[in-house]
């Protein structure tokens, strides 16, 4: 028997983007909710309840509305792509390279990774946990995202003006990633982070900058690779770059992908290195991440449906 799968946002950029993954799946038919229902309280509220699986892809309020909508014993289990969980209690982080698949898959209430953040914790959680990086640094963060990333407002907004070319934001710094970043690396300080926005739809690169030599650090960026090849052997969804090509390009005809490349880029004496993180933001970062914790919840193969 197959599992109602209620998408909560499903009109949105990270929703359609999920529905196009599960399309096809025989394990799982979707509860839909006709235009003039979706932003129904009541019509919500039994979509929630009836479903096995709820995913939410909806501004953060509308998220924690969503959650308190589910009675309290029902069956329904919960993956919300929005912020308003990351670092709540009780709900388990969406990121089976880290915190385990058998915990995803075990559990009522998970917390989709925020797409840069996925970047960040995939670079460093392995070097952090292996005291190859200090955990007291002041890390910085520098990141590029497709515009599809601030949803149908940024996408409206990009695709009327033609003629931006870059925009840095979170210029007041805090943005609401660096909790999630600092919690589930496990750092002393939140690192400094400097996001922007390009002119392609899709397509993301997260680096953090590290100056072993003045950190002291324990390894050589060679160890750094190795320690993050050997980290993520068995995944079917991050890789670690064997050959490091001399530019990175994101392009804007870029498909769908759920992978996450990593790289370490160092100088010829090992006493700098650059950890990047490539993935697509609706992909790792969001929808792909979502369907790969749904397959592991619902107990089928982990990447069915993913674009790998
Ligand atoms: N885009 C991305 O790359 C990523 C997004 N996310 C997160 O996923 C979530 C969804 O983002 P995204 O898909 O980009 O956003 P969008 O703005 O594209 O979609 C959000 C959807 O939610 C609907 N909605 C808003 N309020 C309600 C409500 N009260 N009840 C029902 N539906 C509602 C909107 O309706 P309407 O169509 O009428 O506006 C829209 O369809 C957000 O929390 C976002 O931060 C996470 C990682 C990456
Ligand atoms: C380009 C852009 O605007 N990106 C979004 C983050 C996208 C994402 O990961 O969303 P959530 O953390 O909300 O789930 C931002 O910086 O707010």
């Amino acid at each position: 028997m197959a599992f109602n799968v209620f998408i909560d946002g499903g009109a949105g950029t990270t929703g359609l983007e999920i529905a196009d993954r599960l399309a096809g799946r025989p394990e799982f038919d979707l509860v839909k909710l006709s235009n003039d229902e979706r932003k129904d309280a009541e019509c919500r509220r039994q979509a929630l309840n009836f479903a096995d699986f709820a995913i939410l892809c909806l501004p953060d309020d509308a998220a924690r509305e969503a959650v308190a909508m589910i009675d309290e014993g029902s069956k329904t289990r919960v993956i919300d792509a929005s912020t308003a969980h990351r670092t709540a209690s009780g709900w388990i982080y969406g990121f089976p390279e880290i915190v385990g698949r058998p915990v995803v898959a075990g559990a009522d209430r998970v917390s989709n990774p925020g797409c840069y953040s996925t970047g960040f914790i995939a670079l460093m959680t392995p070097l952090i946990r292996e005291r190859l990086l200090p955990r007291e640094w002041a890390y910085s963060v520098h990141a590029v995202s497709g515009y599809s990333g601030g949803g149908k407002s940024l996408i409206e907004r990009f695709e009327e003006d033609r003629d931006i070319a870059f925009r840095s934001y979170a210029l007041t710094l805090g943005h609401k990633h660096i909790p999630e970043m600092q919690q589930r690396v496990g750092l002393a300080h939140p690192p400094v982070f400097s996001p922007a926005v390009i002119p392609a739809h899709r397509g993301m690169v997260v680096e953090v900058p590290v100056a072993l030599e003045a950190m002291r650090a324990a390894a050589k960026p060679s160890q750094l690779h190795e320690t993050l090849k050997a980290y993520y052997a068995d995944s079917p969804v991050v890789e670690v770059a064997e050959e490091n090509p001399s530019e990175l390009l994101l392009r804007q005809s870029a498909e769908p992908s759920d992978k996450l490349t990593l790289y370490v880029f160092s100088d010829e004496a090992g006493d700098q290195a650059r950890l990047v993180a490539v993935l697509d933001n609706l992909g790792k970062g969001a929808s792909g991440a979502a369907v790969q914790s749904l397959n592991l919840m619902a107990g089928c193969e982990e990447t069915a449906g993913l674009r790998l």
